[in-house]
């Protein structure tokens, strides 16, 4: 009986990777998939699939009269351009700004419209200074009272048309936000699929959705800020020059003074994130083994590796504290200040021609429009604006790329070679394998046998590319193919399973013609041909593993690896199957076998005994050491070979006898 647990693992990890290769296509498929594409590995791009259509790409309606129309593949933050090496849990910070840029450059007629609206808010701030001066100067202070009130209704009125602004702007941000989230959430999916991690889950909720709302804060603070100040600073120089002459000095020095805290303010919630997703690793690496850690006693050991981080998040966030004090300060300069100097300078304004009207409409500008513009800026840029910068420099971080498994090909007349290969799952794990020297000719039959955690579905995956060794060399055939033991049909035509690993659509006669020599010509037909639904829940194993085996036969793979593929089906159709493969034209087969007959049939054996603490060999056929085929040879010339040269001594399974496992 097979192994349940880690052997699974193994295989699973093969279908990640191999889907991984494969891309768009339907990903578990690729659980029979040709286990050599994994090698060779594949771009984020590949990886990710299609790209996003044009409607998923913008949820958010348009906030000009008409559509808008955005590029899909513009909109996306990409940092395709950062360079990646090293350790794949480090990723490398991408600039910002080359994506901003080409986000903004989609959006230009997002951003038309939220500049139109905004201007407004504009006319408004301008209005309400001017219209209370005015209403001064010209209504109550010079007795006419219906002018001051009329100067006030005007004010009153354009309260209004900016509320009407105010509600466009918003549909604008929705309009600029939320493709930025949905490209955020596509990047963040696909590096999850394709280098998996602890804070995978973080990125994916917390930090995209942090991303969007910082986002949609910042650009409505930025914007407020710029239009406000406008509005303003035209007003009081409308109202009286030399108002400007005081105000802008310290509205200038408070401005300076919050952007040189920007950078700092950036790194230290760079690195207070940083900590975050340390600690929620490590607290879930913690919580995921409580039982083990009880058991072991471990407590203590597990709370200081995790106090490390916990402190290291402690500092950050202290220092986070620290610029935001700063920030206050800039606020003090930049917004209060200028009030202070307004009502310092008053009687020398006074001297200079400036009216008590113009005097308060000034004060309304600063204390109404500018001060709260300037603390909303400050609060957005200082705190929004720094964690927007850091978390979507995190979220647009390549990770450095996981060095493909590199499988080289083995010399001729060879399909397999394995020198001194050794693995163990983990540094600190007892090897699985330890020191295998393998030949298998090109066209032969092995047979891997061995008790149950012996190795055999390590061996396998180790040929196939899919486990890089510890030690040694795995060389192997380029065109694999692996058909691991749960074999996988997709909601698709049976026709689809069947090509989907041929890189070019099969004739119907060839599909039906390999599905004759599997033995599944009936399953198909049974199943309504190949132009029918596959419906996987309504197959058994033993079906799946007929579909499964029909597709690996029809795969252009010239090494062909089955790891239990026939387990589901009764000894005659397991024979056949096998048959059929040895039948195939310049085909190497190694099969996993858990019924003897199957190791009997083969021209190798490879016998992972455990049992014994050595790694045994012996020879299928009653042949000892077949002697390899010539390199030209056939499948057919190749057993041959191997038949007749039973007394050859060329050793093609060979080990360490002395080597324990
Ligand atoms: N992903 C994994 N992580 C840790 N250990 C693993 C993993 N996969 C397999 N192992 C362990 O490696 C050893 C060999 O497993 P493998 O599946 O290769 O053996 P097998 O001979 O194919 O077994 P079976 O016949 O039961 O499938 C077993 O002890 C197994 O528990």
């Amino acid at each position: 009986m097979r192994g349940r647990g880690w052997g699974r693992r193994v295989r699973a990890e093969g279908v990640e990777r191999s889907a991984r290769a494969e891309g768009a296509a339907p990903r578990r498929a690729v659980a029979e998939g040709v286990a050599a594409h994994a090698a060779e590995g594949a771009t984020p791009h590949e990886v990710a699939g299609p790209g996003p259509s044009t409607s998923e790409t913008s949820a958010a309606e348009p906030c000009g009269a008409a559509p808008s129309a955005h590029e899909p593949s513009a909109h996306e933050p990409s940092a395709a351009h950062t360079p990646s090496s090293g350790d794949p849990s480090t990723p490398h910070p991408p600039g910002l700004a080359r994506p901003a840029a080409r986000f903004l450059g989609a959006h230009r007629r997002d951003l038309v419209f939220l500049a139109l609206w905004s201007l407004l808010e504009a006319g408004q701030t301008w209005l309400l200074g001017y219209a209370l001066a005015r209403a001064l100067d010209d209504g109550f202070l010079a007795g006419e009272n219906t002018t001051g009130i009329g100067w006030l209704a005007v004010a009153g009125g354009s309260v209004a048309v900016a509320a009407y602004g105010t509600g466009r702007v918003y549909r604008c941000v929705a309009a600029l936000v939320e493709p930025a989230r949905d490209a955020l959430v596509r990047r963040v999916v696909r590096r999850a699929l394709d280098a998996p991690d602890d804070a995978a889950v973080s990125r994916l909720t917390h930090q995209v959705e942090i991303a969007r709302d910082t986002l949609a804060g910042l650009i409505l603070v930025l914007r407020s800020f710029v239009f406000t100040a406008i509005g303003a600073l035209a007003g009081l120089f409308v109202l009286a020059p030399e108002l400007l002459l005081v105000v802008a000095p310290p509205l200038a020095a408070g401005l300076v003074l919050f952007a040189a805290t920007l950078r700092p303010l950036a790194r230290s919630q760079e690195r207070f994130l940083a900590a975050d997703e340390t600690v929620s690793a490590e607290l879930g690496r913690a919580v995921g083994g409580l039982r083990d850690i009880r058991a072991a006693g471990a407590e203590r050991r597990v709370a200081a590796a995790a106090a490390g981080p916990v402190d290291a998040e402690r500092a950050a966030a202290e220092s986070v504290a620290r610029w935001a004090g700063v920030r206050v300060l800039s606020v003090s300069v930049g917004g209060r200040l200028p009030i202070l100097l307004l009502l310092v300078t008053a009687p020398w304004l006074l001297r200079q021609g400036v009216s008590p009207g113009v005097l308060a409409g000034a004060l309304v500008y600063l204390t109404q429009s500018l001060l709260p513009a300037l603390q909303a800026l400050m609060e957005g840029l200082g705190t929004t604006g720094s964690r927007l910068f850091v978390v979507l420099r995190r979220l647009l971080a390549e990770p450095a790329a996981t060095p493909p498994v590199r499988v080289t090909a083995p010399p001729d007349p060879y399909a397999i070679g394995l020198s001194q290969v050794t693995f163990g799952y983990g540094p600190q794990a007892e090897p699985v394998l330890n020191g295998i020297d393998l030949e298998v000719p090109a066209g032969a039959h092995l047979a891997v046998v061995g008790p149950s955690g012996s190795g055999k579905s390590t061996l396998t995956a180790l040929i196939a590319g899919l486990l890089a060794p510890g030690g040694g060399e795995v060389r192997a055939l380029a065109d694999r193919v692996l058909v691991p033991q749960e074999a996988y049909v997709f909601s698709g035509t049976v026709r689809e399973n069947l090509a989907y690993l041929c890189p070019r659509p099969p004739a119907d006669t060839e599909i039906l013609a390999a599905a004759e020599r599997i033995g599944s010509a009936e399953l198909t037909h049974r199943m309504g041909g190949l132009d029918a639904q596959a419906d996987p829940a309504a197959l058994s194993a033993g079906e799946r593993q007929l579909l499964a085996l029909t597709r690996a036969y029809l795969a252009p793979a010239r090494l062909v690896l089955l790891d239990e593929a026939a387990s589901e089906l009764d000894p005659a159709a397991e024979l056949r199957a096998e048959r059929a493969f040895r039948g195939r034209p310049d085909t190497t087969l190694v099969v996993v076998a858990h019924r003897a007959g199957a190791a009997a049939r083969a021209d190798l054996v490879l016998d992972l005994d455990t049992a014994a603490g050595r790694l045994t060999h012996q020879a299928g056929s009653g042949s000892a050491r077949p002697s390899p085929p010539p390199a030209n040879s056939t499948p057919a010339a190749a057993s041959s070979a191997s038949s007749a040269a039973s007394s050859a001594p060329v050793p093609v399974v060979r080990s360490d006898p002395a080597l324990p496992l």
